[in-house]
């Protein structure tokens, strides 16, 4: 048996398991794994959490690592193995599954192999992780710091004639030599007509003088990320798309001086759409205003129409008015944000193009 573990997080998901009305949790989404057990692979690993143990289930590839990282007790086997461990600690027990991570074959798994009572739960890891430790806080803001400086070394590469793939590859390169694991997410180099791809990856495309180029990337520390987003001109651009750099500007302006505890992200979402649709622009903002970050790229809170979540002091977001047109480009600016006591904190410090 495991030492009684007095992890926060590991406390908290017991008290969630508690309000759930279950005995135990079986986790297998890797950032909900990491988050509770700091194990740094969590890909392959499993997680079983019980009222008085916490067991970390990975493979022998991973034996020395989980012992240097874990501070919970690990079982070293591979699927089926794993499961029927894991079957002596949950005989009986109602245990919680994440439903919208365990696939029908892993479900049928569970059934095979536990005499348990297995219940679907929606998020219940990623409802703690909402609101950030100040260890996590510090984290993702050694991230952004670090997304921030390699923004700064590659800005004078943009110019007429640097390919997007050179770009992205000077940003990835700057931040994994200012410190950073990787970056957080493939980045996002799009010019010109490729602005119209919200996700548009970089390309073999050269800038062209008069051209915006959209640029999205994170830094990855010990598995938390950095989200940031700017939009350069190429040298002049036109009038038109000034036209859509302001209004984005506005939008992100607006929407980020009404974030602060207490503002519900859906009517976040509202007020930039409405900005946008004040420059005629709201058809084209075509996603939602933005999201949380963390161990995840992209988790809670959503600042969509359609959430109900509340912003809290501790959650880090990003605000992203983007607008997307079809045959001439695209604009997003995006910030990251920390919600704090009194309003908020702008984690990303680069500057935003005047145009
Ligand atoms: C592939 S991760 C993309 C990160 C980016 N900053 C982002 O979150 N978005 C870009 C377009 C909208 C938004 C999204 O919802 O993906």
């Amino acid at each position: 048996m495991s030492p009684v573990l007095v992890s926060p997080a590991l406390e908290a998901a017991r008290g969630a398991m508690q309000q759930s009305g279950v005995d135990a949790l079986w986790i297998s989404q890797p950032a909900n794994i990491r988050y509770l057990s700091g194990f740094s692979s969590p890909e392959d690993a499993k997680l079983l959490l019980t009222p008085d143990a916490a067991i970390l289930y990975t493979d022998s590839r991973y034996a020395l690592q989980a012992a240097q990282e874990v501070k919970v007790e690990i079982h070293i086997a591979r699927s089926p193995a794993t499961l029927e461990h894991a079957a002596e600690w949950v005989q009986g027990l109602k245990v919680g599954f994440e439903a919208e991570h365990l696939t029908v074959a892993g479900l049928d798994d569970l059934k095979q192999y536990w005499q348990a009572e297995l219940v679907p739960l929606r998020r219940p890891i990623e409802t703690l992780r909402l609101v950030k430790s100040d260890a996590e806080i510090a984290m993702i803001r050694r991230a952004q710091a670090i997304a921030d400086a390699a923004y700064a070394e590659v800005l004078p590469q943009i110019r007429a004639g640097a390919r997007e793939t050179d770009l992205s590859l000077a940003l990835e390169l700057a931040m994994r030599r200012l410190g950073a694991d990787g970056p957080s997410f493939e980045t996002i180099v799009a010019s010109g007509e490729r602005g119209a791809l919200p996700h548009g990856r970089a390309s073999d495309k050269l800038l062209v003088a008069g051209e915006l180029v959209t640029l999205d990337f994170g830094a990855l520390i010990g598995g938390y990320h950095s989200d940031m987003t700017r939009t350069v001109p190429v040298g002049e651009v036109s009038a038109e798309l000034r036209r859509l750099y302001m209004a984005v500007l506005d939008a992100e302006d607006q929407a980020i001086a009404a974030v602060g505890p207490g503002v519900r992200t859906a009517d976040l979402d509202a007020l930039a759409r409405g900005v946008l649709a004040g420059h005629d622009l709201a058809e084209h903002f075509t996603h939602s205003l933005g999201h949380g970050v963390g161990l995840d790229i992209h988790e809670g809170p959503g600042l969509r129409a359609a959430s109900d979540e509340v912003l809290r002091p501790g959650m880090v977001i990003t605000i992203e008015p983007g607008v997307y047109l079809e045959g001439v480009g695209g604009v997003r600016i995006e910030d990251l944000l920390l919600i704090t006591e009194s309003g908020h904190e702008v984690l990303s410090q680069s500057s935003r193009a005047r145009l």
